[in-house]
């Protein structure tokens, strides 16, 4: 029995939504998921919610304040979304990516959602979403929402670079590296050189990841220690370095050495974008401002880059 308490903050749980949250339930059973997203407009008595799912975890994802203030007077995992016009496609896309950063969810995971498709305010609508589905779909705008001064271009090249040297390794053996993005003189005044580096002599030009050769090389440099400094305009800047920024103050996921902490940590003292490929996993995290904005995990096929998602859904009246 559903005992939502009903308070003066809190939108009470009407019989469908009841019902909704009875069929997610079924469903998440049924496929083995380890969550429920709520995409929700307005604070539900959250609390009770989690009570009836039990072992499953519920997160809530809004750009509402209200919402995020219920859920965090809840205890209950949250994402805050931007509050911008995009689709419910896209909000759903979102929360899916920051709740991977986040670790609340992981690739492979069937993750039942429920959101408003046609109501105002109350959900409506349940879909089954698979993490390797949402993937693949990465869009071009989820690089764009990090608002970065580094052009959408050289996020891109790196990007994929990062993705396929987790993916393919070099020579049958894994690799882990990094590159660092965005504001190079800093990170050259805050990290030092480890080994000779083989990009310096060569002129800018020659240099540009745009080149097919030149990123046939960082593939190939990508097994020595440090990291790769890279300029806004995509051009490589120096390999092999050691960052030296101070990780004092950042918190980060268990599991994560020392690479990990130093993309997060140059991230937040250069206003850079890092990005970290774990030897052991093949993983690929995004750090901005010294926390992770984005994780890709390796698959087998190369990540396709989409301009855009589907037909926005019908207007929900906002
Ligand atoms: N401050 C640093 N600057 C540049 N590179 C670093 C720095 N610290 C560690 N590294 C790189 O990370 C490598 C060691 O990674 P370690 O295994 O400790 O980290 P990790 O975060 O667990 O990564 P992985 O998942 O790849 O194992 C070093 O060989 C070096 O290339």
């Amino acid at each position: 029995m559903w005992s939502s308490s009903v308070s003066d903050n809190r939108n009470s749980l009407s019989p469908e939504v009841t019902s909704l949250l009875e069929a997610s339930i079924k469903l998440a059973k049924a496929l083995k998921s380890s969550a429920i997203l709520i995409l929700s407009e307005v604070p539900y008595d959250f609390r009770e919610i989690q009570n009836q799912f039990k072992s499953i975890r519920l997160i809530v994802a809004t750009d509402k304040p209200k919402v995020t203030e219920a859920a965090k007077e809840d205890d209950i995992d949250f994402i805050e979304l931007l509050h911008e016009p995009g689709t419910r496609q896209n909000q759903l896309g979102q929360s899916l990516l920051e709740g991977l950063a986040d670790e609340l969810i992981s690739n492979g995971d069937s993750v039942v959602t429920l959101y408003a498709v046609f109501n105002r305010e109350d959900v409506d609508t349940i879909s089954v979403i698979t993490l390797g589905d949402q993937l693949s779909r990465l869009t071009s705008r989820d690089l764009q929402r990090l608002e970065t001064q580094v052009p959408l271009e050289t996020l891109r090249l790196v990007v994929d670079l990062a993705c396929e040297i987790g993916r393919e390794g070099r020579e049958g053996k894994s690799v882990g590296t990094m590159f660092v993005v965005g504001n190079h003189r800093k990170v050259m005044q805050m990290s030092h050189e480890q080994v000779h580096d083989p990009f310096r002599g060569y002129s800018r030009k020659d240099c540009k990841l745009r080149n097919p050769r030149v990123r046939e090389s960082v593939k190939e440099l990508a097994q020595i220690d440090g990291s790769f400094v890279i300029a806004s305009d995509g051009t490589v800047v120096a390999a092999g370095r050691i960052l030296d920024a101070p990780a004092d103050g950042l918190t980060l996921s268990k599991g994560l050495g020392s690479r990990h902490w130093a993309s997060a940590a140059i991230s937040k003292a250069t206003n850079s974008i890092a990005i970290a490929v774990s030897e052991s996993t093949g993983t690929v995290r995004l750090f901005q401002d010294g926390v992770v904005v984005l994780r890709i995990e390796p698959m087998d096929q190369a990540m396709k880059w989409r301009e855009d998602l589907i037909e926005p859904p019908p207007s929900t009246g906002d």
